[in-house]
């Protein structure tokens, strides 16, 4: 799982909020106070097509269709060269942690306009190529964070009592009751690294259950509880029976436990990772396990996965795999870290939704590659007033030349944000008739900074 500290979305900092807490609550008391907002369609996209793959719940398909699209939802993930062959017809594409948005993909998606990750990580996709193509991506910052964490507290027990191996033996029929090596959790040390979402989750459920929470993460957080930041990864190392991570993968985190940090790490204890497969160091993990320094590890990520339930987990996808595989106290799991009913029920709501935010409505709230703007609604009453979705390259003059083109109207409001190479400006303008649309868009699109320009009304 991702460090959602990495993405999170500053809504206070929106300009969506003119309405006070207040009055919203006081307008909720009596519905004739509301205005209504009208419901925006994209212009030219009436017939929408988007590609559903790696069995995103049923509830986001439903949104989705339920606004007319046209939905093709597939319960596994596309390789590259699937999808450079099967993308170019659609405007959306939905995926989990498996399918790779690449450049090479990118380049074949003629009419994408939104990338939805159904899930936290979003290392599965070309961010900055996404961006400067006009693509913002959205994910689900912390729907599954609860999931993951109720799965490390059961690790924790799992590995300390030898849970698998008991269980095993006794399924092939061999009784084999004993105690030595096997431990109760209360008064372990744990140390997190990555005090995100799911690692403060994870901090609050641990202490409940008497253990003594360590963590380290690159910026300063408050701890909860009584947990504690440590300085130092090799501080959090050298102190902890149990290590879990969970951070994002990024290039300063691929590796980041390897051999110097499992020597690092006390004899006997045990290493748990739901995070990214590429974080930690496999090979020197099994160096570690088979000369007993680590007394086991949980590992549910890992650097390749298949694509799709029933392919093999073997030498071919991973070198190591039926090594790690014949290792005892090795709990190993398919990435099932978020996979619950009720996570995957909430990613699904929260991401379709924020498609369709930005597909009906051009809002970006929570997309993590790209500027964040969004605009109060047009009301129910401004039936002439549309809005105007323009992604452009952040270059200077861009703006002059978009504002000449709406100075024939009305501009009602308009906001703008850039980040990086790439900036985004909404604009909702008045009284535009049927017959001014094409022009309008024209002109607008017409410079060379435009990436991306679409009308909703
Ligand atoms: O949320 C994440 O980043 C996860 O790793 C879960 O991935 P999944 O949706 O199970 O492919």
């Amino acid at each position: 799982m991702s460090n959602p500290n990495q993405t999170t979305v500053s809504a206070s900092a929106s300009p969506v909020t003119s309405i006070s807490i207040h009055d919203r609550f006081r307008a909720s008391k009596d519905a004739s106070n509301l205005r209504h907002p009208k419901v925006l369609h994209p212009l030219e996209n009436e017939g929408l097509r988007l590609l559903i793959l790696e069995n995103i719940s049923l509830d986001a398909v439903a949104t989705f269709r339920a606004q007319g699209w046209h939905v093709d939802h597939y319960a596994k993930a596309m390789s590259e060269d699937e999808l450079v062959d099967k993308i170019g017809t659609y405007h959306a594409i939905g995926i989990r942690s498996k399918t790779k948005i690449t450049q090479r993909v990118l380049n074949a998606a003629a009419k994408l306009l939104v990338i939805g990750c159904f899930c936290i990580g979003t290392n599965q996709v070309d961010l900055k190529a996404a961006a400067l193509t006009g693509i913002p991506v959205f994910n689900s910052p912390f729907s599954n964070s609860r999931s993951v964490a109720e799965l490390v507290m059961s690790e924790l027990v799992v590995l300390s009592r030898q849970l698998f191996e008991r269980s095993f033996e006794l399924r092939t029929g061999l009784w084999n009751k004993q105690s030595k090596g096997c431990w109760e959790i209360r008064g372990k040390t744990l140390g997190i690294i990555g005090y995100g979402h799911i690692g403060a989750q994870l901090s609050v459920l641990a202490e409940s259950f008497g253990l003594r929470v360590l963590f380290y993460d690159v910026v300063n957080i408050m701890p909860l509880g009584t947990a504690r930041q440590v300085e130092t990864l090799d501080k959090l190392l050298s102190e902890s029976d149990f290590v879990t991570l969970h951070v994002p993968e990024l290039e300063d985190t691929i590796n980041m436990i390897s051999t110097e940090q499992f020597a690092a790490m006390k004899k006997g204890s045990y290493l748990i990772n739901n995070a990214r497969g590429r974080v930690v160091d496999i090979p020197a993990l099994i160096v570690a396990l088979q000369s007993k320094h680590l007394a086991g590890a949980a590992i549910d990520v890992f650097p390749a996965e298949p694509g799709a339930n029933g392919a093999p987990f073997d030498d071919a996808l991973n070198p190591w795999a039926s090594v790690l595989r014949a290792l005892p106290n090795v709990v190993l799991t398919p990435h099932i870290g978020g996979s619950t009913e009720e996570a995957q029920t909430m990613i699904g709501q929260e991401v379709a939704q924020a498609l369709s935010r930005y597909l009906d409505y051009g809002s970006t709230i929570g997309a993590v590659n790209f500027p964040e703007v969004d605009l109060r609604a047009i009301t129910a009453e401004q039936t002439g007033n549309i809005r105007v979705c323009h992604v452009h390259k952040n270059q200077p003059g861009v703006l002059k030349l978009v504002n000449e083109a709406l100075s024939p109207y009305n501009v009602e409001k308009q906001y703008s944000d850039s980040k990086g190479e790439i900036a985004y400006l909404l604009a909702d303008i008045a009284d535009v008739g049927a017959r001014d649309l094409p022009g309008l868009k024209d002109r607008i699109s017409s410079t060379d900074a435009n990436i991306i320009t679409r009308l909703l009304a």
